[in-house]
C-alpha cells in the first residue's frame, strides 16, 4: 500500500511536469543557421579548383607602419619566377652585441636603464572545431552542428609617453590560443591578444633566435680564438628570405615569417571512427584534395600577413592605432561544414592552424635634438647640468656618465625649447669596444647637431677631437649634422700662451670646416649664454 501510494504520487508529480517537458520538446529545433548541404558542397568544390595558385599574384599590401632605417644587404637572388628575394647580411643586424657579451661591462648601470632588449613573441595558435550533432526529443542524432576553433590572440605593439627605459619589457610575450569550438554553431573564443608598450624612440627589427646565435657564436670562436665578439658578428654572413615589391626599391622589403604546418592528416581530429577507417574511403579522400585547396589558400593568407619590414620599424611618436608583430592562427573548422551528400555524419573536425613564434629586437634610441660628444672627463655633465633641467652624475673620475641624460633647454616663452642627451665619454678604438664601446651612440644618431666637447687642459684637445670624429664614423657621419665644436675648461691657465695656443689650433680647423667653435668654462658659467645660443642654432631651433 505504502508502495502505490509512493507510485501515484510520483507519476502525479510527472504529470504535472508533462507541459513543461512537451513545450521544450517542441521548441527546440535544429540550428537553422548551419551551412546547408548545398552550401557545402559549392564551398569545398571551390577549393578544389584554387589548387593551382600563383606566388607572384600575392600582392604586398602590408599596413602602413613607420620603417626603420636602411642597412646594408647583399641581394643574391632576385624573383624571376618565385616570390622570395634572398639577401645576405651580417649576424650582428639581427641580434644585439651587448646580449652575448660574456663580461657585460655595461651591466654597471645606473637606475634602471635598459635601451636593448631580445624579445621572445608568440601569437596565438587557433582553437580546434568541434564534432558534434544535433538532438532533439524526435532526432537521436541530427545534423551536425559543431562550430569552429576561435583565432589564436595577436602580438602588438605600440610606442606610448610616459616611458624612458625598456627595462619593464618582458623576455617572452605569449598571447592566448584560441578556445575550441562548440555544439550548436558555437565557435569558440578568440586567443588574448597581447599589447607590448614601448617608450618612444624605440626601434623594433626581426632578429635571430639567440640561441641559434650562441651556438654560432661559440662555432666561431673555437676556430679562432683571437677574434672578438664583434668581429664575429660583423663577419658572419646570414642568408634570409626576403619579400619586396620585386626588386625595384629597398624600402619595400619584408622578412617572411613561416609558421609551423602540420600533414595535411594530422590537421583532422576524428570521434568515434578512427582515422584508418577514413582514410581508406573515397568521400574522404575526395573530401581531403578539396582541403588541400582550402589550406593553400589559407597558407597564402598567413603568407602575405606574416611579414615584418627588413629594416625594422621605427617608432619616433605616440603609435595611434597598434601595429601588429605577429597575427594569431586562423580556427579550425566545425563538422558543420563538412555536411554533403557524401557525408551524412561527418565525424571529424579540424584543428586551428599554428601561431607565430619570432624573436624581436626592441632598442631605445631616445630622440634629442643635440647629442654631446667628448672624451671621459671633457664636462659634458657639467654643462648639461648648467644649461638644462637634467641632473647628470659629476665627478672628477673617467666614466661617470654610464647611462645616456636627457636634458631639456628651455629659452623663454618666445623661443622654442630643444632637448640635448649627455652620453658615456669616448675613447680611442671604442669602434672596437674599448671603454664604453659605440652603443651609445645610437641614443644621438638621429640627433640634428652633434656637439664636440673638448677640455682644454688636455695636451692636444684638436687631436682629441680628431680621435672623436675617427670614432663616431668619419667625417662623412659627422658632416650630415649641424656641428658646434665647444672647448671646455678655459678657466685654467686662461691667461697662459699655451692654453691660448691650442684653442687657436682647434678654431682654425673649425674655419676649415664652416663649424661654429667657443671657449667656455661650464664650472665658473663662463660663455654659457652664448653656448646656448648656439647650441639652439646648431639644433635648428634657433
Ligand atoms: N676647472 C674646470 N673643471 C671642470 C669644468 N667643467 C667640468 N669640470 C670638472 O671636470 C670633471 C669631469 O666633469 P664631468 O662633467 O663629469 O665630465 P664628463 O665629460 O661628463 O665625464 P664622463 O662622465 O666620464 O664622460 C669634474 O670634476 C668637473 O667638476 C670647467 O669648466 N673647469
Amino acid at each position: 500500500m505504502k508502495t502505490d501510494n509512493a507510485v501515484i504520487e510520483m507519476s502525479s508529480r510527472a504529470v504535472k511536469r508533462l507541459p513543461k517537458i512537451l513545450n521544450r520538446f517542441q521548441s527546440s529545433s535544429f540550428p537553422d543557421n548551419a551551412p546547408t548541404l548545398l552550401k557545402n558542397e559549392q564551398w569545398l568544390e571551390s577549393f578544389d579548383r584554387k589548387i593551382g595558385y600563383n606566388e607572384r599574384e600575392l600582392e604586398l599590401s602590408y599596413e602602413s607602419v613607420p620603417m626603420g632605417a636602411k642597412f646594408p644587404v647583399k641581394i643574391n637572388s632576385i624573383p624571376s619566377k618565385g616570390r622570395y628575394i634572398e639577401i645576405e647580411s651580417p649576424l650582428s643586424y639581427f641580434t644585439s652585441t651587448s646580449y652575448f657579451r660574456k663580461f657585460n661591462k655595461h651591466s654597471r648601470t645606473q637606475g634602471n636603464f635598459v635601451d636593448s632588449r631580445i624579445v621572445r613573441c608568440k601569437s596565438g595558435s587557433g582553437g580546434s572545431g568541434c564534432i558534434s550533432f544535433a538532438r532533439d526529443a524526435n532526432h537521436r542524432i541530427g545534423p551536425p552542428d559543431g562550430g569552429d576553433g576561435g583565432r589564436g590572440g595577436d602580438v602588438y605593439v605600440k610606442a606610448v609617453e610616459g616611458m624612458n627605459s625598456l627595462a619593464k619589457l618582458k623576455s617572452s610575450y605569449i598571447a592566448g590560443d584560441g578556445g575550441s569550438g562548440a555544439a550548436r554553431q558555437l565557435d569558440g573564443a578568440a586567443g588574448k591578444d597581447i599589447l607590448i608598450k614601448v617608450p618612444i624612440g624605440t626601434t623594433i627589427r626581426w632578429s635571430l633566435d639567440p640561441d641559434d646565435v650562441r651556438q654560432r657564436i661559440e662555432k666561431d670562436m673555437q676556430a679562432d680564438k683571437n677574434k672578438s665578439l664583434k668581429d664575429i658578428l660583423n663577419s658572419r654572413m646570414i642568408d634570409l628570405k626576403c619579400v619586396g615589391k620585386y626588386y625595384q626599391d629597398v624600402d619595400t622589403y619584408f622578412m617572411q615569417l613561416f609558421r609551423n604546418t602540420r600533414p595535411l592528416m594530422d590537421s583532422w581530429i576524428f570521434k568515434h571512427k578512427t582515422r584508418e577507417y577514413h582514410e581508406d574511403k573515397a568521400w574522404f579522400k575526395q573530401l581531403n584534395q578539396n582541403m588541400i585547396g582550402y589550406d593553400k589558400s589559407l597558407h597564402y593568407n598567413e603568407l602575405r600577413n606574416d611579414k615584418f619590414p627588413l629594416f625594422g620599424i621605427d617608432l619616433k611618436e605616440t603609435t595611434k592605432t597598434p601595429i601588429c608583430l605577429l597575427h594569431g592562427g586562423e580556427g579550425g573548422l566545425g563538422n558543420m561544414h563538412f555536411l554533403t551528400s557524401m557525408i551524412r555524419n561527418p565525424r571529424f573536425a579540424r584543428v586551428g592552424r599554428y601561431g607565430l613564434h619570432s624573436h624581436f629586437l626592441f632598442e631605445l634610441k631616445s630622440i634629442a635634438d643635440l647629442g654631446l660628444i667628448g672624451l671621459p672627463n671633457a664636462g659634458k655633465s657639467t654643462i648639461l647640468n648648467k644649461i638644462s633641467n637634467a641632473r647628470p652624475r659629476i665627478g672628477d673620475w673617467k666614466f661617470t656618465t654610464l647611462i645616456p641624460t636627457l636634458g631639456t633647454i628651455s629659452r623663454g616663452i618666445t623661443k622654442s625649447s630643444f632637448t640635448v642627451a649627455d652620453i658615456p665619454g669616448i675613447i680611442e678604438d671604442a669602434h672596437l669596444d674599448k671603454g664604453m664601446g659605440l652603443e651609445f651612440l645610437k641614443h644621438i644618431e638621429r640627433s640634428r647637431g652633434w656637439v664636440f666637447v673638448l677640455s682644454l687642459e688636455d695636451n692636444a684637445p684638436l687631436n682629441d677631437l680628431m680621435l672623436l670624429i675617427k670614432e663616431v664614423g668619419g667625417m662623412d657621419e659627422v658632416m650630415k649634422r649641424n656641428v658646434l665644436v665647444v672647448c671646455n675648461k678655459a678657466d685654467i691657465g686662461r691667461d697662459s700662451p699655451q692654453y691660448m695656443g691650442k684653442y687657436l689650433d682647434i678654431l682654425n680647423f673649425c674655419r676649415t670646416q664652416s663649424w661654429d667653435c667657443l671657449p667656455i668654462s661650464a664650472l665658473k658659467g663662463a660663455n654659457i649664454d652664448l653656448l646656448v645660443d648656439k647650441m639652439a642654432r646648431c639644433a635648428g631651433t634657433d
